[in-house]
């Protein structure tokens, strides 16, 4: 910390495991940042732990915060998603002037930020809501950033959070996402999409295990390999990681003695709630979402197992190496599919409120910094930059020749799952979602039909323009509705 006068560039409120390791990334690159904590023990730790990295002003209130700031003022909020964050913008409106910024790092509701940009844009202030994704470790050494908010604000702001974000082939992992809640959509469906991800990871690891009866040591050893193609992810290369790492209490691998209950603080579960609002089918992230609740449901669960039994699977070591290929490439698939998914519910929104996203910069800023970067969002930015209009990923040619590939071996890994009584449901949920989007017809028609039976909400019909009703308690007549 230093001594100096001059005011500080920019400033941090909240210094829990995000805030603090935000500012120390700031302040390592050079800026003056002034940093305060509700409990003002947080900010002394920070100051006593990690002043010497760089230039902070320590403030014990948000008034000393305010105060310490050049002009127009920007300050950073790492607090508690919902009512935290507004007492604290409560606090911190009437210290500010017009023109100054408040960005709101937190994992706030997209429509929380709508809100709290009107608000505070009719007090003459800038409100950016922006995505944070990485973890501690990104927060601190360059994470996805996914501002929203007006464009002016993005001017001053923008410099300052693309030095600090992660950096892949010399670009920025920031670019200014949209208006108003934008930034904060995009980073609530990047977390859908990390959902996703990992159930789909979890469900391979269980298969390798109970089906193909490998240890985790060995299942870590396969994800190792994978992490070196087309599935190369962050989240490929941790679960290495946590299923190769061993219990140092009992000496058996962490991963069996870890509560098998998924726990969720509701990211995920907004994504799906606001898919539905969209009428946008993200199957996938709804799935990983109910496993993590089933998983839950321990007393359910308990009483299923005492009712029905545990399925008894037989592992066979004999077809691992096939069951390995097999399962690497339904991940593969089935994770193209969850992507496809996520990026659909981003246009969708786009389009309901306006926000123009560019789907190939999303892909482009997911690439570094965030939890569910990985080496094929490049090819989704090739694809988005070769079509901005996509109708699905899905379709794009690397992408379909991709699926294509994978699909019979997909097939055998649903069909054995199921036969096995492995519950699968990312793996069966995703090839469902590609045999129903490629399907000449659909037993849509079939609910139609019985929709217009038990409500007259009539149908339409392939052969000509018009709603029509069938009297079904009449002489089953067809009328123009
Ligand atoms: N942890 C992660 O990996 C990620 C977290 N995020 C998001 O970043 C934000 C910060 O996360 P994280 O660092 O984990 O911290 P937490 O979500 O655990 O929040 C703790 C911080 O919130 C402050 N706080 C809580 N209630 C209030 C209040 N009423 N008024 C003022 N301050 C309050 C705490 O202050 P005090 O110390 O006084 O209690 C503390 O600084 C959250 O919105 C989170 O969802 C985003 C990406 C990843
Ligand atoms: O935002 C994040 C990463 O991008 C968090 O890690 C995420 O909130 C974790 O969510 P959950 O606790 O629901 O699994």
């Amino acid at each position: 910390m230093t001594t100096s006068e001059a005011p500080a560039r920019i400033a941090v409120t909240g210094l829990a495991v995000m805030g603090s390791n935000l500012a120390r990334n700031l302040a390592r690159h050079g800026y003056r940042v002034a940093v305060h904590n509700r409990s003002s023990a947080r900010t002394k730790a920070l100051i006593e732990e990690h002043g010497h990295e760089g230039d902070f002003v320590p403030a014990e209130t948000l008034e000393e915060l305010v105060a310490s700031l050049q002009t127009p003022r920007q300050i950073i909020i790492m607090v508690k998603a919902g009512a935290p964050t507004d007492a604290v913008i409560d606090e911190l409106v009437p210290l500010l002037e017009p023109g100054d910024m408040v960005i709101d790092g937190g994992n706030a509701h997209y429509a929380d930020t709508r809100r709290r940009e009107a608000a505070l844009r009719e007090a003459g202030l800038h409100f950016v809501g922006a995505g944070i994704s990485g973890g501690e470790e990104g927060a601190l050494n360059g994470p996805s950033i996914m501002p929203g908010g007006s464009k002016e604000s993005y001017q001053h702001l923008g410099p300052v959070l693309e030095s600090i974000a992660a950096q892949v082939d010399g670009v920025p992992c920031c670019v200014h996402v949209g208006p108003d809640g934008a930034g904060h959509f995009v980073k609530m469906v990047h977390n859908g999409i990390e959902y996703a991800d990992m159930q789909l990871i979890a469900e391979a690891y269980d298969l390798l295990n109970r089906v193909g009866g490998m240890t985790p040591t060995q299942i870590a050893e396969v994800f190792r390999g994978w992490n070196s193609g087309d599935l190369e992810s962050y989240l490929v290369e941790i679960t290495a990681e946590v299923l190769g790492h061993f219990d140092p209490e009992t000496g058996v691998p962490l991963v069996d003695v870890i509560a098998d209950e998924a726990e969720q603080k509701g990211t995920g579960r907004w994504t799906v709630q606001e898919a539905l609002e969209l009428g946008v089918p993200v199957t996938g992230i709804a799935e990983a979402v109910f496993a993590r609740s089933l998983s839950g449901r321990v007393e359910q669960r308990k009483a299923a197992r005492e009712a029905f039994g545990s399925p008894e699977v037989l592992a066979s070591e004999r077809i691992a190496d096939q069951l390995v290929e097999d399962v690497r490439q339904a991940l593969y698939a089935s994770k193209v599919v969850a992507y496809a998914q996520g990026f659909d519910q981003m246009r969708a929104a786009s389009a309901e409120y306006g926000w123009d996203l560019d789907l190939g910069a999303m892909a482009t800023i997911w690439r570094g910094g965030c939890i569910i970067r990985a080496r094929f969002l490049d090819r989704i930015r090739e694809a988005y930059d070769k079509d901005p209009n996509l109708a699905s990923l899905l379709v794009d040619e690397y992408f379909r020749d991709a699926v294509r590939d994978a699909e019979a071996a997909w097939r055998r890994v649903v069909v054995g799952a199921v036969e096995a009584g492995v519950p699968v449901p990312g793996f069966v949920s995703a090839l469902a979602y590609y045999d129903a989007l490629r399907s000449e017809r659909l037993p849509a028609s079939l609910v139609q039909g019985l929709r217009d039976f038990f409500g007259a909400h009539t149908y339409r019909r392939t052969d000509r323009e018009g709603s029509f009703h069938t009297l079904w308690s009449g002489d089953r007549s067809q009328v123009d509705a």
